[in-house]
């Protein structure tokens, strides 16, 4: 572990002890400027990441558990079969207001499948879906427009919700710019690079201030600053009360959601 992973590993367990998301970046960056220009190992100069964690816990406070809210999204019995496979077996999910639960599993095991049968995008063949609030989808692709500018995105999703054309620049440049993205260049999205695009679409999902928000792994092609701003947004929009339901493969993260849930099948293979 060298000492970036040290300080990954740092801010994940504040993250875990419900450190106030600001304190947490503050105090990350302290850490940081301290190894930069002090040098040495991390283990020798704070000590372990979890144990330096808890002291730092200890003296900046951490915030209350948020009390369960209403139930946003509930799917239940959810069945899916293409052609012969079924991909979804009788897979089920429950999320409340101020919740985040993770959906992982290996590659092809039907994840994609049930986050899109959430959105209302795809049909099951068996089970239901009940969403309560508005509904925020950020695909694992599209969901843009190659010869729109991302101000035009935002006038676009924004009359959506009945926003005018200024309050919708405005809110989808402040929100881009929370990812570390200044959006108002006038650039059509097929001429943005991967990440930026995805951030388009990242942006475009929170635009309209979701009760519920889908992510299907949102943030490939992430440099790691914004990476990590996407967790700190993704705590902070938790903490507003939103439902979040994220795609990922990185289970490393696993430790900031409140649910998890596996849709690897139980037997090699597959199901039947
Ligand atoms: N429209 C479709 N028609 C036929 N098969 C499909 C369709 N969509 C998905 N599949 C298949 O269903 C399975 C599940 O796909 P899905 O994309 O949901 O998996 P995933 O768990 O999200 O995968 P990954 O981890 O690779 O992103 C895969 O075998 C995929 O090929």
């Amino acid at each position: 572990m060298n000492a970036d992973q040290w300080l990954h590993a740092f801010g994940a367990e504040l993250h875990r002890r419900r450190v106030a998301t600001e304190d947490v970046r503050h105090v990350v960056a302290e850490a940081a400027t301290h190894l930069r220009d002090g040098g040495g190992d991390p283990w020798t100069v704070f000590g372990t990441p979890d144990r330096y964690a808890a002291a730092i816990a200890e003296s900046v406070g951490t915030r209350p558990a948020p009390r369960p809210g209403p139930v946003r999204l509930h799917a239940e019995g959810i069945t899916k079969r293409y052609g012969r496979r079924t991909v979804l077996h009788d897979a089920g999910l429950t999320v409340r207001a101020g919740q985040i639960a993770a959906i992982v599993g290996a590659n092809g095991c039907g994840k994609s499948t049930f986050l899109r049968i959430c959105a209302g995008v795809e049909s099951p063949d068996g089970g239901q879906v009940t969403v309560s609030g508005r509904l925020g989808y950020c695909p694992q692709q599209g969901g843009t427009d190659d010869f729109l500018l991302p101000d035009e995105h935002f006038v676009l999703v924004g009359a959506g919700r009945g926003m005018g054309r200024a309050t919708a620049r405005r809110a989808g440049r402040v929100a881009a710019r929370q990812l570390g993205w200044e959006s108002d260049q006038a650039v059509l999205a097929r001429r943005l690079s991967g990440g930026t695009r995805q951030k388009l679409n990242l942006t475009l999902s929170t635009l309209t201030e979701p009760d519920v928000l889908l992510l299907d792994e949102p943030y490939q092609g992430f440099d790691r600053g914004t990476y990590v701003n996407f967790w700190d947004q993704l705590l902070r929009l938790r903490d507003e009360g939103r439902a979040i339901v994220v795609v990922t493969h990185l289970l490393n993260q696993l430790d900031r959601v409140d649910l998890v849930l596996d849709l690897t099948p139980a037997t090699p293979g597959g199901r039947p």
